[in-house]
């Protein structure tokens, strides 16, 4: 009988032609037979095969056909070549003309490889301006990588993320992790798994337990306003102050920790860690199997490891001093909670509770953060919304901010005016998220998408699209109040907080957040752009790193004396 090692040595000896062309074959029927198959999330697996294969390869070529060691490696080289090349031939002549997606316009080169994404992403760090250009030049559908789809149409919102889609999360939340029992929440792609974890970030996120946060989050926003009235006679960037109250704020919701940014002014070294690989990781993150291989290479996220480690030590520090007993204090007693209860909502170990705590600090600091800033830079350039939104608050609080009750802001509903407006100019998560089509595909308006194309939508440039946003680049709050039926805010898109079963889990934390700062902040002071700052800049420098990380901002904080109970 012939042996593999018989079948091998022949193939070894056949000529140098004939090897390459079967395994320039071979490349052919790869590619053919890796469609409908996830790659991207095996790439690791295949790179590590391949590699210990080459040299597998030429030290059995030489050890078994009697060739040279330099023999060897220059067949096996050719071997892998052709392999390679017709590998990729195949791809780029697949993607361009046979693939399911290939009616839709784009550009040549995003056909063929998500590089182009990254490369645009990393020209300035501004990935949602490269897509409006994108959309200009092709129209509402554009081919933005070999299967994604951006799509510029308000009803794509519903089929996309709507809470009846049948659209699940693309390859994209398989970047860190494909195992749905190591990864957070957020990153779980498997709808009935989902939607079992989703129950325990909910309960952290009840109409009660928001009545707990409540007091510490205006505890926070104090510290806010004493830091400001300190440095109320020099020039204050909000970027900076607004990201201090962020993480401060989920340091104490999420963990019961301090960070001690806003009392140090000080950023703290585990959110440095995270905030200095923003933009690496906007860029790696556009190819998704490139973010799939640094993450399943030990040692690769040690750029993040102080941010890592600080997660990883407060929530093993719980596990130890958790008490049953309590009332949870903060959002991972609540995950711990389940746990603890085997809960078959709970995170199902170590490595997803992990993942799960850095969601709480990722997801709801910069979020509210960027919020916030903006909303100071709004409120600069438009004083009389300024002075209507403190006549507002007077009105409702004539004790002054002495009697500033969360109760009584909610009654002030220009304050959500003011923050749905800079959601819709300015959303933190920049893009809407990517979603998988399922197999029979999706239909938007008279367009057939078909199944397996990942699909997005451009949020930042849907949010301000003139067909259906009057004046759709101003900053208008009374579209949310009382000229909406004239604006016709109702039907235009709007999802800041995507929509559906993977929607965002703490907006309403958002909102308590977003409310109780900006509220704070403008029942004490006068909000006025610094004489020669530039605030162009900081409108047009917001940089895309899946969050939006905002330039600095320079304003004046000015004491309303009359108007503080304190003073
Ligand atoms: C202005 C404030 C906020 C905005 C605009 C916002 C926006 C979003 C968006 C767009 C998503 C969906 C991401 C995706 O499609 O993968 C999301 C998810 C999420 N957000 Fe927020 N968020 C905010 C505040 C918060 C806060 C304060 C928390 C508290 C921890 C939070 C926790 C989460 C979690 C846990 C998820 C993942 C949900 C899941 O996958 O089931 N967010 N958020």
């Amino acid at each position: 009988m012939v042996s593999f090692s018989d079948l091998f040595v022949a193939a070894s000896r056949a000529s140098a032609r004939d090897s390459a062309l079967a395994f320039g074959l071979l490349g052919i029927f790869f590619n053919i037979a890796i469609q409908g198959v996830e790659f991207e999330l095996y790439m690791y697996h295949f790179m590590a095969i391949s590699i210990s294969l080459y040299w597998g390869l030429i030290f059995t070529v030489y050890s078994v056909a009697d060739y040279g060691i330099l023999t060897a490696f220059a067949r096996v080289s050719l071997l892998y070549a052709s392999f390679g090349f017709s590998l990729m031939t195949s791809m780029v002549c697949y993607r361009l003309f046979f693939h399911r997606l290939c009616r839709f316009p784009g550009p040549v080169w995003a056909k063929i490889t998500r590089f182009h994404a990254s490369s645009l992403a990393a020209k300035n760090i501004q990935y949602y301006k490269e897509l409006a250009k994108l959309h200009a030049q092709y129209g509402d559908f554009v081919r933005t990588g070999p299967r994604e789809i951006s799509i510029l149409r308000p009803e794509a919102a519903d089929v996309i993320y709507g809470p009846q889609s049948e659209c699940r999360k693309s390859t994209w939340y398989g970047g860190s992790s494909n195992d749905p029992n190591k990864c957070s929440v957020n990153m779980t792609r498997d709808f009935a798994q989902h939607r079992l974890r989703r129950r325990a970030w909910d309960r952290a996120f009840s109409m009660k337990a928001l009545s707990t946060y409540q007091p510490r989050v205006k505890a926070k926003a104090d510290l806010l306003i004493d830091q400001l009235r300190k440095r109320s006679d020099r020039p204050i960037d909000i970027t900076t102050w607004a990201m201090f109250f962020g993480f401060d704020v989920m340091g104490d919701l999420g963990f019961s920790k301090e960070f001690y940014n806003l009392e140090s002014g000080v950023e703290h070294h585990a959110i440095k860690a995270i905030h200095k690989h923003m933009t690496t990781m906007a860029v790696v993150s556009m190819t998704p199997w490139l973010l799939n291989i640094l993450g399943s290479i030990p040692g690769a996220a040690a750029a993040f490891s102080g941010f890592f480690d600080f997660c990883g030590s407060e929530i093993k520090a719980k596990q130890k001093s958790w008490d049953g007993e309590q009332y949870p204090r903060d959002i991972t007693s609540w995950l711990l909670k389940a746990v603890k209860e085997n809960d078959p909502s709970a995170s199902p170990s170590q490595e997803s509770l992990d993942d799960d705590s850095r969601v709480v600090i990722i997801a709801g600091s910069d979020t509210s953060a960027t919020v916030l800033a903006n909303t100071m830079y709004f409120l600069a350039k438009h004083p009389d919304k300024q002075r209507k939104v403190q006549t507002l608050l007077d009105r409702a609080m004539p004790g002054g901010y002495t009697a500033w009750s969360y109760d009584k802001v909610k009654t002030v509903t220009y304050v959500d005016d003011i923050i749905n407006e800079t959601l819709r100019l300015r959303p933190p998560v920049v893009m809407a998220m990517p979603r998988e089509t399922p197999a029979k595909g999706i239909r938007v308006g008279d367009v057939h998408i078909p199944g397996g194309a990942n699909v997005l939508m451009p949020l930042h440039q849907l949010q301000r699209d003139k067909r259906w946003w009057q004046q759709g680049e101003d900053w208008i709050p009374e579209r949310w109040g009382e000229r909406r039926h004239e604006m016709g805010t109702d039907g235009a898109p709007w999802l800041p907080f995507s929509l559906g079963a993977f929607g965002c889990s703490g907006k309403n934390l958002g909102y308590l957040n977003m409310r109780t700062s900006i509220s704070s902040i403008v029942m004490n002071f006068d909000v006025a752009f610094v004489e020669g700052e530039d605030d162009e800049a900081f409108y047009d420098g917001a940089l895309d790193t899946l969050t939006m990380t905002l330039p600095p901002l320079k304003l004046k904080f000015t004491a309303r004396g009359s108007v503080d109970g304190r003073d």
